[in-house]
């Protein structure tokens, strides 16, 4: 099996100033992710590794850079998961750690559970070892700007929400086996302690080799209602491409509750999409030794690996 790997940088909004930043970050997550399955790598790696890469980059709604919650704090959602045996791990509401995927793989190895929150995750960082990171260090100049200004009366609360910015990843390695990643700091000005979509199975990821994998973004209580990734498996299980389970999935949910995301999606035999219902997506994904990336409905610029590298080097 030929290797793919496809990640997302958030479905909404991105102002023209940030559009450049989008870009490379995707970019270089999925070449991260490739570099991993090219050698050999398995899938479940990639999509870790390809995460940790946007979550390390602040200008993605994850890790350092995530949004925060109505009392200026950082809690994070985040989710990893195995097409092998369908396990799984997630954490909601993480405080003070760099890497929340890191955390969630850790969660789907070390535990019997599948989803440890808030005090839980952070006792269960603790105990592995995770290094606590002050709070501070995650938040950025931009993130607080925006969460002083939606706690003006006058602030419209549809507004904060135009540019969302969690990552995912889906990869398929050369044995064939799928997974995905996804990780999030949720809305701005969200109520503290809610728990979004990227933290439950089924809605902000879902693999299963059988099947394929699935990412998603967007407005995470509508994903949730849903059930966005298992919905977009589900429509491969009756025999649509990628393509066409992920436009259903995005339609039935603009439909039935009025939400709007993105969702990047591998098939067993290594199809793969990325749509969203929003005005854009940030993606990029490797195969076959070229990468192809976009921002924009229809928009699609493929290079080769070794041009993106170059590129990204300088
Ligand atoms: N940016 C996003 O995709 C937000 C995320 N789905 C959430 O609602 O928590």
């Amino acid at each position: 099996m030929k290797p793919v790997i496809v990640v997302h940088g958030g479905a909404g909004t991105i102002f023209k100033d940030r559009e450049e930043g989008y870009r490379t970050g995707v970019k270089r997550a999925a070449l991260k992710g490739y570099n991993i399955l090219k050698n050999g790598g398995s899938a479940l790696e990639a999509v870790e590794e390809a995460v940790v890469v946007m979550e390390d980059d602040p200008h993605f709604n994850a890790g350092c850079g995530s949004v925060l919650n109505e009392k200026g704090d950082v809690e994070m959602d985040a989710i990893i998961m195995d097409g092998k045996n369908l396990a799984s791990g997630a954490v909601s509401a993480a405080r003070c750690i760099a890497n929340p995927i890191k955390l969630a793989r850790l969660v789907m190895e070390k535990t019997d559970h599948m989803l440890l929150t808030d005090r839980g995750a952070s006792i269960f960082a603790k105990a592995q070892g995770i290094p606590e990171v002050p709070g501070e260090m995650l938040v950025t100049d931009r993130s607080r700007e925006r969460w002083k200004a939606n706690l003006k009366p006058e602030s419209n609360p549809a507004v904060p929400q135009i540019d969302l910015g969690t990552v995912g990843a889906v990869a398929i390695d050369s044995d064939g086996s799928v997974a995905c990643a996804t990780s999030t700091g949720g809305l701005t000005n969200k109520l503290v302690g809610r728990v979004g979509d990227t933290a439950c199975i089924g809605s902000g990821g879902y693999a299963d080799d059988l099947v394929g994998a699935t990412s998603t973004t967007g407005h995470g209580e509508s994903i949730m209602k849903v059930v966005l990734a298992r919905l977009v498996l589900h429509h491969m299980e009756q025999g649509m491409t990628p393509e066409e389970a992920a436009d259903a999935a995005l339609s039935y949910m603009k439909e039935r509750v009025n939400g709007h995301g993105g969702v990047i999606v591998i098939s067993k035999s290594g199809g793969w999409t990325a749509k969203f219902s929003t005005k854009q997506m940030s993606w990029a994904a490797v195969t076959d030794g070229q990468l192809q990336c976009g921002i924009y409905q229809g928009e699609n610029q493929i290079t080769t690996v070794e041009e993106a590298l170059a590129l990204l080097l300088n």
